[in-house]
C-alpha cells in the first residue's frame, strides 16, 4: 500500500461466526484498507486490498489462529499509518451495556462473564481485543454492541413467559446484529419511500436474523438471550421447542457441552444438509439433503416474516442484508414468493442484478437489498468516544 501517507488511523475488527472483517480509516472516517477472511473453520480465505489468497494456516485453524496472522498482514498492509485506536464488535452486552463502551480491563472482566451467552463469537471478539493490546499497547479501544440497537425494544417484546424473577434477572430477548441494523437505520431514507414505516430487515448470514422495525427503531427480533434462536443458520439449529433439549438430556445421555455444541455448531444448514454450512455450496449441490436444508431455511424466513408483520401491524417493506440476503438471488426471490400474500411482486432482473430495490413499481410490499456496514458503525463511535 505504497499509496498510504502517514497519519493517524483508527482499526476496525468485526468478529463473526465465520469470518473476520477488518477496516482501517482515517480520522475523517475515509475508509483505506479493509477485508475480510471468511470460511474459517473450513480453510479459511483472505480477500482485501485487491488479493484473494488462502490464509497460510490449517483448514480447521481456530478464530485466534487467523486473528494472528490476519494482524501481521494488517500491520504490512498499513505501512505508514499510526493505529491511535481501535473499535470491536462485541456480541453480548447484556443488561449493562446499551451503548459503544471505552475498553478497560473492568469492561474486560463483565464481557467475558457474557462469553458462555455468546460462545460463538463473545471469545473471538476479547481475542481481538487482545491481541490489538499486545500489539499496539498504548492505543484506546472501544466496545461496540450487537444488543444495543435492540434496547428500544417494547418490554412484551423482550419478555419470554418465564417465571417474573428470572425475567427481572435479565433472562431476556436481547437480540443480535445490531450494529449491521443500527446502519441499515440509517440508510432506509436513501432507499426506501416509506423508512419511518413498518420494515423487515432480514440479516442473513452465517448468523441469521430479523428485526422489526417502525421509525427506523427496533420493535422485535427473531434472536432471543443468546444468537441460537430464530431463523435456521449455517450451523446452529435457530427456533427449537425446548423439550428437544431435554430428550437429548434425559433419554440420549448426552451432556450439556454436547448439546450446545451440536445446537450451536453441527445443526443448522450445515446438520440437515450433512453437506456445508455454506450457503453457495447447497446452491450448488444436487444432494436432496441439500435441498432439503435450503426448503427449511426458506420456509423458517417466511414464517418469521409473517409474525414480525403481525407485531408490527402491516409490512411496508423488507431489506435483505448479510452474505446470504446481499449475495444469494434465489434465496432472496423463494423468500418473496412466499410473500406473495404480504404484496410482493418481486422484478427478476431487478433481483439477479441486487440493484436496491427488487421488487416491481407495482409491488404493494416494497424489497430492496441494502449492503451492510457494520465496520462503519463501528468507526464513527470509536472515534467518537475516542475524540472525547
Ligand atoms: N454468492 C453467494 N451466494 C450464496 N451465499 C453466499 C454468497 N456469498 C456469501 N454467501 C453466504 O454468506 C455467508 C456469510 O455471510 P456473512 O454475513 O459474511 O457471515 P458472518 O455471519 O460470518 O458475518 C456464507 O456462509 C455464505 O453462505
Ligand atoms: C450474532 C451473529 O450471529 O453474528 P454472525 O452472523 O456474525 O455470526
Ligand atoms: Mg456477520
Amino acid at each position: 500500500m505504497s499509496s498510504l501517507a502517514t497519519e493517524d488511523a483508527f482499526l476496525v475488527l468485526n468478529a463473526g461466526s465465520s469470518s473476520i472483517k477488518y477496516a482501517v480509516y482515517n480520522t475523517d472516517l475515509k475508509i483505506l484498507l479493509n477485508g475480510q477472511v471468511d470460511r474459517i473453520g473450513m480453510g479459511p480465505q483472505f480477500h482485501g486490498s485487491g488479493t484473494d489468497l488462502p490464509v497460510p494456516v490449517a483448514p480447521e485453524a481456530s478464530h485466534a489462529e487467523v486473528l494472528d496472522w490476519l494482524l501481521t498482514h494488517i500491520e504490512e498492509l498499513s505501512g505508514p499509518l499510526r493505529i491511535v485506536g481501535a473499535g470491536h464488535r462485541v456480541v453480548h452486552g447484556g443488561q449493562e451495556f446499551a451503548a459503544p463502551t471505552r475498553i478497560t480491563d473492568e469492561v474486560i472482566a463483565k464481557l467475558q462473564a457474557l462469553a458462555p451467552l455468546a460462545p460463538g463469537h463473545q471469545p473471538h471478539n476479547l481475542a481481538g481485543i487482545a491481541a490489538v493490546a499486545r500489539r499496539w499497547p498504548a492505543i484506546a479501544q472501544v466496545a461496540c454492541f450487537d444488543t444495543a440497537f435492540h434496547r428500544t425494544q417494547p418490554r412484551v417484546s423482550q419478555l419470554f413467559a418465564i417465571p417474573r424473577a428470572l425475567s427481572e434477572d435479565g433472562v431476556l430477548r436481547y437480540g443480535f446484529h445490531g450494529l449491521s441494523y443500527h446502519y441499515i437505520s440509517t440508510q432506509l431514507p436513501h432507499h426506501l419511500d416509506t423508512p419511518n414505516g413498518k420494515v423487515i430487515v432480514a440479516h442473513l448470514g452465517n448468523g441469521a436474523s430479523m428485526c422489526a422495525m417502525e421509525n427506523r427503531q427496533s420493535v422485535a427480533t427473531t434472536m432471543g438471550y443468546t444468537a441460537l434462536d430464530g431463523l435456521v443458520m449455517g450451523r446452529r439449529c435457530g427456533e427449537l421447542d425446548p423439550g428437544v433439549i431435554f430428550h437429548l438430556l434425559r433419554d440420549r445421555g448426552m451432556s450439556v457441552a454436547e448439546i450446545e455444541t451440536m445446537l450451536g455448531t453441527k445443526s443448522g444448514l450445515l446438520g440437515v444438509s450433512d453437506l456445508s454450512s455454506d450457503m453457495r455450496d447447497l446452491l450448488a449441490s444436487d444432494s436432496p439433503a441439500a435441498a432439503e436444508a435450503v426448503e427449511l431455511f426458506v420456509y423458517q424466513a417466511c414464517k418469521k416474516i409473517g409474525a414480525l408483520a403481525a407485531t408490527l401491524g402491516g409490512l411496508d417493506a423488507i431489506v435483505f442484508t448479510g452474505g446470504i440476503g446481499e449475495n444469494a438471488a434465489p434465496i432472496r426471490a423463494r423468500i418473496l414468493e412466499g410473500c406473495a400474500w404480504l404484496g410482493a411482486d418481486l422484478d427478476p432482473v431487478a433481483n439477479a442484478a441486487a440493484v436496491s430495490r427488487i421488487t416491481t413499481k407495482e409491488s404493494r410490499l416494497a424489497a430492496h437489498v441494502i449492503p451492510t456496514d457494520e465496520e462503519g458503525i463501528i468507526a464513527g463511535e470509536t472515534q467518537r468516544l475516542i475524540a472525547r
